[in-house]
């Protein structure tokens, strides 16, 4: 079993992440992790914070000389901006009146629509949404992409699997259906795209769009897409609904901030066929192989995997931090006013592409060790090797 926790806010020193269960012997680096995490930076809309900010990658535990060791991976991304934050994110007690009455520690009272800052301040009681912003915000998803770079490795380092995810919508501006899906090796190509998009035409009508938004002083959301490559039949299982794997997929992206919907496949469009169009007619290829004439289901029948290239969709809601700021309600005063913005991403859908990669990169790495158990990836691999073989010849 693989289990994974983060912890830090949006301005402190640090986030740390920790992976337990990983086995012994994946390859990995903190050059590794640093690679990943300039990927979740990337994307035309991004706000200011992005180009002046730098994580700063530290293995803490489990890794050593580039090899993890079977204990938890311990990873912090350090934050360079903390110097500015050090009273404000002060974990310690400050006394200093002048310091606490400095405008960067005044409470933030005009919450945001569509934000967590109202309902977190009712929940914890504060009387300050920035308790509340700090940990909600996306800035935590740098940990998970951190600790799925450890995922992937092990996907790809036992068992030949590798991801690769891209943007497909941004605003109303859509990638036509049927369009040429991008393969891991098109990875350098999708991070040279300003919004990770692999269609030239769809990616210029995205970037004048967020451009038109940016003058409008509003914001966007879209849809990305995750694709798994070489996943083994029987990932995930039919027999519990908490087994079932896309239903663990959806619970993973969803539970990524501003995430509002999963699609597993044709998801949506498959509803409104009828079923001699909607399923995966099955034949068998000349090497004898029971292969499908198309791949609707996105790889997942049963909440398993088939043995075709998964995939995955995630819509995300515009960002709730609205320049034209939106109606609300001083929580100091009871007074209307304007909701708290500063400076935003006017759309981050191309670094959620990122995160989404990762996430998948985890529940796909948790279901293969649950298949295949292996305290090494040489074990993991000898054990999926096995479980491959023995399915006779008039089932594979
Ligand atoms: C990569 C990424 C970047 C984000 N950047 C911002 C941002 O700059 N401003 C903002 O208000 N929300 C941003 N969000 C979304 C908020 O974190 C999210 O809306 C908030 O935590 C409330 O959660 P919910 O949208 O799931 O309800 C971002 C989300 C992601 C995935
Ligand atoms: C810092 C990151 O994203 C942040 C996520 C975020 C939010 O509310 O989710 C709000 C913004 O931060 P701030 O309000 O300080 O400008 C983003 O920059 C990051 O992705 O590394």
């Amino acid at each position: 079993m693989l289990r994974w926790l983060t912890s830090g806010e949006s301005h402190g020193p640090a986030l740390v992440g920790i992976l337990e269960g990983i086995p012994a012997g994946v390859e990995v680096t903190s050059t590794d992790v640093q690679a990943a995490l300039a990927r979740r930076r990337l994307g035309y809309g991004r706000g200011a914070r992005m180009k002046f900010e730098q994580d700063e990658v530290r293995i803490l535990g489990g890794v050593r000389h580039g090899l993890t060791q079977g204990g938890p991976v311990a990873i912090e991304v350090g934050n360079t901006e903390w110097p500015k934050w050090v009273d404000v994110m002060a974990s310690d007690p400050v006394e200093d009146a002048d310091v606490l009455n400095r405008a960067r520690n005044a409470p933030l009272t005009r919450p945001r629509p569509g934000h967590a800052d109202l309902v977190g301040m009712r929940k914890y009681g504060f009387d300050d949404a920035r308790p509340v912003l700090e940990r909600a915000s996306a800035r935590e998803t740098a940990t998970r992409v951190a600790l799925g770079t450890v995922a992937a490795h092990l996907l790809e380092q036992a068992a030949g699997i590798r991801l690769v995810s891209h943007v497909v919508g941004i605003g109303p501006v859509a990638v036509p259906q049927g369009a040429q899906l991008p393969t891991p090796d098109d990875a350098g190509a999708l991070d040279a795209d300003p919004v990770r998009c692999f269609d030239p035409a769809s990616s210029a009508a995205m970037v004048a769009e967020i451009d038109e938004c940016h003058k409008d002083g509003d914001t966007l959301g879209g849809v990305v897409e995750v694709l798994a490559y070489g996943v083994p039949s029987g990932l995930g299982s039919y027999v519990h609904s908490d087994r079932r794997l896309d239903a663990r997929l959806a619970g993973a992206l969803m539970g990524i901030q501003a995430i509002k919907g999963v699609e597993v496949g044709d998801g949506f469009l498959t509803a409104t066929r009828r079923g001699s169009l909607a399923h995966d007619e099955m034949e068998r290829d000349a090497s004898g192989r029971i292969v499908r004439r198309t791949n609707r289901a996105g790889g997942l029948e049963g909440g398993m995997t088939n043995g075709e290239i998964l995939r995955v969709r995630a819509a995300m809601k515009p960002i709730s931090t609205v320049p034209r700021a939106l109606a609300t309600v001083d929580t100091a005063t009871g007074e209307p006013a304007k909701a708290q913005h500063q400076r935003s991403d006017v759309c981050a859908v191309p670094p959620a592409a990122v995160v989404a990669e990762a996430m998948v990169a985890l529940v796909l790495a948790d279901a293969l060790l649950e298949k295949t158990g292996g305290d090494s990836v040489a074990e993991v691999r000898r054990n999926l090797a096995a479980y491959l073989e023995a399915i006779p010849d008039l089932l594979a």
